[in-house]
């Protein structure tokens, strides 16, 4: 049987899901942030940081943050957008076939679907009408996300998204990212310059701050117990970000930095929306143990 559960995350309401083969995810409605998966029979993939807010008052630091209409400080609106900072609707109804993208779960999945409008509170200083609808969906070995951006009004916007996963790992020096051989990528510890990966495997070592444009559709990470695999669809681009020690964000304890990289699904120069047109930006990641 799959099960929804409805939740606190510290005092933040927040939905479990759980498919019929014990895979779960959880959903905070604040951000429609994901914050835990859980792969059938595994343990937690992603990073939740120990000095993280869970109140509401900040972002939440760890998970998957959504970000929406605006990309760190490219724009001159709320830094990676209000999306993260917006208190998003569960909603009900059949979601499982609603999406563009053909789902990858198997069936006795849990899914659950997450609405935002503008008049939300916080989307209410974007001076754009738009909808965004967000889709988790959880299964076997897997977690496969949705977001939608529809444009509600009469006139062109741009908007910019990105799918800021911090996926957990044991120790970061250990973490090889697969995939990303040969592009060029714009360095923002180097005053986003324009370099080239040479490394077929990119470690991780220090701060880095990387955003991949146009990067292949299938990524991996490894670390020494497992390899997630990444399928996106709709984001062309990849940011990969590790803090590294020197960072002193408050909201993460010493040596946390070790504990994550993001690799994030995005689309950085900002896209434009028609009236009335939907852009659908998919994410799916598999995990699968080392043996
Ligand atoms: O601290 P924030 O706002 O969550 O941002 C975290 C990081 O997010 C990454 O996506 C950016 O590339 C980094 O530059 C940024 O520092």
């Amino acid at each position: 049987m799959t099960t929804t559960d409805h939740i606190h995350i510290g005092s933040l309401p927040a939905v479990r899901l759980r498919a019929r083969d014990g895979a779960q995810a959880t959903v905070s409605l604040f951000g429609a942030q994901v914050l835990s998966w859980i792969p059938a029979g595994g343990k937690d993939q992603l990073f939740l940081s120990k000095r993280s807010a869970l109140d509401g008052s900040k972002a939440i630091r760890g998970g998957i943050p959504l970000i929406f209409p605006q990309f760190s400080d490219r724009g001159p609106g709320t830094r990676h957008g209000f999306a993260r900072l917006s208190h998003w609707r569960r909603l009900h109804g059949d979601v499982s076939g609603r999406d563009a993208m053909p789902s990858a779960l198997p069936p006795g999945s849990g899914i659950a679907e997450f609405g935002l409008e503008h008049g939300d509170p916080l989307g209410a200083p974007w001076p754009h009408r738009f909808s965004l609808r967000f889709r988790v969906g959880v299964g076997a070995d897997r977690l496969e996300l949705s977001l939608q951006v529809r444009n509600a009004g009469d006139s062109v916007f741009r908007f910019s998204a990105a799918l800021h996963t911090y996926h957990g790992v044991t120790d970061i020096d250990g973490v090889r990212v697969d995939g990303l051989g040969g592009c060029t990528f714009l360095d923002q510890t180097d005053g986003g310059r324009e370099k080239t990966q040479h490394e077929a495997l990119l470690a991780l070592r220090g701060t880095q701050d990387r955003i991949y444009p146009a990067t292949p559709d299938r990524l991996a990470m490894r670390d020494d117990a497992r390899e997630i695999i990444m399928h996106q669809t709709g984001f062309t681009d990849t940011v990969v970000w590790n803090p590294g020690p020197a960072a002193g964000l408050s909201d993460m304890a010493d040596e946390e930095h070790r504990r994550f990289v993001c690799i994030e699904p995005a689309c950085i120069t900002p896209l434009e929306l028609a009236p009335g047109a939907t852009w659908t930006g998919s994410h799916l990641l598999v995990c699968q143990p080392l043996r």
